[in-house]
């Protein structure tokens, strides 16, 4: 209820920010957590810092502004990028899966869940300018995308890392994981939470391309430019032929999947995983 509540105020905000800007002569639209600008290719940068981490509110901004854009004919395709230096997202909050209570859990998985099938099912082309490190959750945003462009800075890594927190990847994680890279690299890399660099994820398939630092932005455009040169009713299609099975795969087992995130997470044991790695976190600044 409160969550509905929230979509509407923000939606009521989005538009009226909508409008305002739009008279600025400049097209865009913004709320707290979430820019997106409208003229050329469309452009949406996350913005929740320190490390773009997928909270409720981070979620929900994101599936509205994405609503948005889809509703929004004229726009065809989205540059999803951001804009904290040094990170494309941080993923998941960890601080929405640690210490709160199984209805909350609920409410957070279902919103994860919703973001995901928006995305993966997105009718517009997307193209991923990664700007940063991008493990976890940020790495599953990249891979929605149909074009992945990764800036070469070692210091950067991208890949499934949940084995590492102590925790697993859901199914439709792996499933996704699975149709970008394979299941033999997929099965390695999930085992062992593997972090690639951009070098290693261009090898593997996890991005399509990596460009100097510079170019990430540049070089996402002319990509968005290529694909927007075919039409849109036989991509769309094909991408559809594509995904379908995937996404479908979850839909017919929402509230399961959401049963057993909550259960699995609510554990004593995940619990203290989680909190051991968050303590790892803050210790690494000490
Ligand atoms: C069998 C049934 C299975 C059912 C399924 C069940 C479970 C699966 C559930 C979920 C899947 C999980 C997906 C996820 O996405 S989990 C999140 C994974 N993310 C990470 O591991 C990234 C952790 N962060 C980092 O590695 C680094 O922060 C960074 C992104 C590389 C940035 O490094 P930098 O040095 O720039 O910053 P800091 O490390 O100092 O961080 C600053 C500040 O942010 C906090 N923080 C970092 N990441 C997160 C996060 N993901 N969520 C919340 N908060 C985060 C960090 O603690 C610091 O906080 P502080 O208060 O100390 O300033």
């Amino acid at each position: 209820m409160a969550l509905a509540a929230a979509r509407r105020l923000l939606l009521h905000a989005g538009s009226r920010l909508g409008r305002r800007e739009a008279v600025d002569g400049a097209r865009r639209f913004a709320n707290k957590r979430v820019l997106v600008e409208t003229e050329g290719p469309a452009v949406m940068k996350l913005r929740n810092p320190p490390v773009n981490s997928l909270s409720l509110e981070c979620l929900t901004e994101f599936t509205i502004s994405l609503e948005k854009l889809e509703n929004d004919k004229s726009i065809r395709g989205v540059i999803l990028t951001s804009e904290c230096p040094g990170i494309f997202s941080a993923g998941l909050d960890l601080l929405e899966m640690y210490g709160r209570n199984p209805a909350h859990y609920a409410e957070y998985w279902k919103n994860v869940q919703e973001l995901w099938l928006r995305l993966y099912t997105s009718n517009m082309i997307l193209v991923s300018a990664i700007n940063g490190a991008s493990p976890a959750g940020g790495c599953l945003l990249a891979l929605c995308c149909d074009y992945r462009v990764m800036a070469d800075n070692p210091k950067y890594t991208i890949g499934l890392n949940e084995s590492l927190l102590g925790i697993v990847a859901p199914f439709w994680f792996k499933d996704m994981y699975v149709n970008t890279i394979g299941h033999r690299e997929a099965e390695r890399a999930l085992q062992l939470g593997t972090l690639f660099s951009p070098a290693e994820a261009l090898k593997v398939g996890v991005v399509d391309e990596v460009v100097p630092e510079d170019q990430v932005h540049s070089k996402a455009r002319s990509v968005m430019t290529k694909w927007l040169a075919i039409p849109d009713h036989s991509r769309q299609l094909t991408k559809n032929m594509m995904r379908k099975a995937t996404a479908d795969n979850l839909i017919k087992q929402r509230e399961a999947d959401i049963q057993n995130f909550t259960s699995f997470i609510s554990k004593d044991s995940i619990q203290k995983s989680l909190h051991m790695y968050l303590e790892k976190l803050k210790q690494k600044k000490g």
